[in-house]
């Protein structure tokens, strides 16, 4: 039986999910920060906590680099993209000295920074809080998603490539989330496929199917593919910079349209559908949603 507690950080955040991954560069702080966006676009208040050490990217993919965390009396308050305060963020990324910075702390001081970020910031009330997670299965990371159990969430989104999935990796993420206690929401299959900029030809470069068919044996929901698309980095960088006007603005509407331009510059928009949202992340939230209505955490 769990003794552990939901923090009174999260007393107003209806749902937790967290965006785990078996091994780093498989694109989970990409689909966290999609995800985030989606949700919100939706109509949903989301918080994104990017407990990465290892890379924490989330500063620089919502463009707030350059911003700072700050204290108040009840502890730190997350960076908001904007004045709706519909989306904010808190990442060790804002407090390393620039983005060269990475953290190399042993094991205890690691644990005891991610307690701090899961038990100290001021979230208020939130839809949903997306935690991204440090890539891997190792006990260090176990002890790490003991303490984020005292978050009590929903379940984890698993985050996986195609190669090799179909051997270790998965199978060992789902070891992971059994031994941890989280429910497993479902698992996006990243950089599956390869879309030609050239011509939209989708070709299977690697391979693709690997997640879904895993998926399947362990009777998981699949939550869908999202192919390598060199438009996806180019729209990482694009977002920044909406994201950063949004920032400066105090127009209500603003973050809504930063969101719509940022989703639209994305190639797969174009090439697949004439909604403003991009199909794949749209139908990965919705799951996401779906899988949730039901838990109430408060
Ligand atoms: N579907 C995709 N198509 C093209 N590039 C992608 C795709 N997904 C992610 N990338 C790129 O791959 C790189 C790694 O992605 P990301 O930082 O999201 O991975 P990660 O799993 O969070 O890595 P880590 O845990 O090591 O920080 C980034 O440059 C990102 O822009
Ligand atoms: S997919 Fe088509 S356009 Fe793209 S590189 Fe191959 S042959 Fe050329």
């Amino acid at each position: 039986m769990s003794t552990s507690t939901a923090p009174a950080s999260l007393n107003e955040v209806k749902h937790v999910v967290l965006v785990l991954s078996g091994k780093g560069g498989v694109g989970k702080s990409s689909v966290t920060t999609q995800l985030a966006l989606s949700l919100v676009r939706q109509g949903f208040s989301v918080g994104v906590l990017d407990v990465d050490l290892t890379g924490p990217s989330l500063p620089r993919m919502f463009g707030l680099e350059a911003r700072k965390i700050h204290q108040s009396s009840k502890g730190w308050v997350p960076v908001y993209t904007d004045s709706t305060k519909k989306l904010c963020v808190m990442s060790i990324g804002f407090l390393l000295k620039d983005r060269g910075d990475s953290v190399v702390w042993r094991g205890p001081k690691k644990s005891a920074m991610i307690r701090q970020f899961v038990n100290d910031v001021v979230w208020g009330p939130l839809d949903y809080l997306l935690i991204d997670t440090p890539p891997g299965t190792s006990d260090e990371h176990i002890a790490i998603a003991e303490q984020l159990r005292d978050a009590q969430p929903d379940g984890a989104v698993l985050v996986t490539t195609p190669q090799g999935v179909a051997t270790a990796d998965v199978r060992k993420e789902l070891n992971f989330c059994k031994k941890v206690g989280f429910e497993v929401l479902g698992v996006v299959e990243n950089m599956s496929g390869f879309i030609c900029p050239h011509c939209a030809e989708c070709s299977n470069i690697f391979s693709k199917g690997g997640g879904e068919q895993l998926a399947a044996q362990f009777s998981i929901p699949f939550l869908g593919s999202v192919p390598i698309d060199p438009q996806f980095v180019l729209m990482i960088e694009e977002q920044n910079k909406f994201v950063t006007k949004a920032v400066n603005s105090a127009d209500e509407n603003e973050l809504n349209k930063t969101i719509d331009d940022s989703i639209a510059n994305y190639g797969l928009v174009e090439k697949y559908s004439d909604s403003n949202l991009c199909p794949i992340f749209e139908k990965i939230a919705q799951q996401v949603i779906d899988s949730t209505k039901d838990k109430h955490r408060i």
